[in-house]
């Protein structure tokens, strides 16, 4: 008899606590009108509260339609989402009282200053006089706007247009915040700066929910991770468990130059000592300025632990090594290997 094999779809789902998840998505379904396909197929996932959950996909994947749904403005064909206890479908103003949405692209008023765009929203929220100047201040000040809060709006950059309409979403004091893409278009800077305003929400206990394709992002700011393709979870885990589960191993590149009365064929002769390594794969000679030589070693796990052999065998040959690099792999590697490298 076989059992079903173990999913780590749900992997972590619920707070060690016991406590109800920020978001959850039970089998979610949506077939848009005339399609010949589900968009999402029977979604499953839960956030935790305080959490940063990242969904990664590639385009066409059904991110934005799940977050759609999870934020009200997509209706579901079938399936259930709840947010921050509000289902999405039963009760839609209480969801929308308690999540806020930062699309990608600016959706701010234009004809608004800076200020007045965070103030509006909170009015619109029902958030009293005193408290949306006291939150609009506070917001604009940690969102590095404060100079610009009597601007209006066409007048601001991209970064701080991104920036405001975080301050912005936040208005009203979400308990679960939806960010699709936040740092597309930004410079190096701006995107440093979102991520830390996004690990500052965490620690005060907002969840976030992530839409990405940057896998640095991924990497860097998420939790916990969904990887999503043909609107289905394929994997759902921490990047690092991940990486640990669904990539090959790593790899050491060393560059060498022949030894004193080298006897030629030195790369043939780092292949051989290489191969006999434990923990190497495989290895491959890859292009390098003569008379120097290149070799990458694949190996299992973490590179770093075969270094140690792998120098002691190129050691053996008596060439002399120029430069090492270890590749670990990372969540792009996942990515790669769950959904295929064809660009759709
Ligand atoms: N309004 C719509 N009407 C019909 N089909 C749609 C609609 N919106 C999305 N789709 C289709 O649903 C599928 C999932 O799209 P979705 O936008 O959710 O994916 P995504 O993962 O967010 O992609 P991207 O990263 O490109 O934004 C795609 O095949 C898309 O063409």
């Amino acid at each position: 008899m076989t059992s079903a094999p173990p999913t780590d779809r749900d992997a972590g789902a619920r707070r060690p606590d016991g406590g109800p998840p920020a978001v959850e998505v039970v089998d979610l379904v949506k077939r848009y009108p005339k399609a010949s396909s589900n968009a999402v197929d029977g979604i499953s996932f839960a956030v935790r509260r305080g959490e940063v959950f990242g969904l990664l996909g590639p385009n066409g994947a059904g991110k934005t339609t799940t977050v759609g749904v999870l934020t009200t403005r997509v209706r579901a064909t079938s399936g259930r989402a709840v947010v921050a206890g509000a289902d999405v479908a039963a009760d839609p103003s209480a969801a929308r009282a308690r999540l806020a949405v930062v699309p990608q692209r600016t959706n701010l008023d234009q004809s608004l200053t800076a200020r007045q765009n965070l103030l509006f929203h909170a009015a619109y929220h029902g958030v009293g006089k005193a408290e949306r100047t006291r939150r609009a201040d506070e917001l604009l000040d940690r969102f590095g706007l404060a100079e610009r809060a009597d601007a209006k709006v066409d007048k601001v950059s991209g970064g701080q247009a991104q920036r405001l309409m975080i301050a912005r979403a936040l208005m009203h004091d979400p308990q679960v915040l939806f960010l699709d893409e936040p740092s597309t278009g930004l410079d190096p800077q701006a995107r440093l700066f979102v991520w830390d305003r996004v690990r500052e929400l965490r620690d005060r206990g907002t969840t976030v929910v992530l839409t990405t394709h940057d896998m640095d992002e991924a990497e860097e700011l998420a939790d916990r991770v969904g990887i999503v393709d043909h609107g289905k979870v394929l994997a759902l885990d921490t990047p690092a468990a991940l990486v640990a589960r669904h990539s090959g191993g790593g790899s050491i590149e060393v560059v060498l130059t022949p030894g004193e009365g080298d006897d030629g064929d030195l790369a043939g002769r780092v292949r051989r000592a290489l191969d006999a390594v434990r923990g190497v794969t495989g290895t491959d000679e890859m292009p390098a300025d003569a008379p120097s030589v290149r070799v990458r070693a694949s190996v299992d796990g973490d590179p770093a632990s075969s270094l140690a052999p792998v120098a002691e065998a190129v050691d053996s040959t008596g060439a002399v090594v120029t430069d090492v690099r270890l590749g670990r792999p990372d969540l792009e590697d996942v990515f790669i290997s769950l959904t295929g490298r064809e660009l759709r």
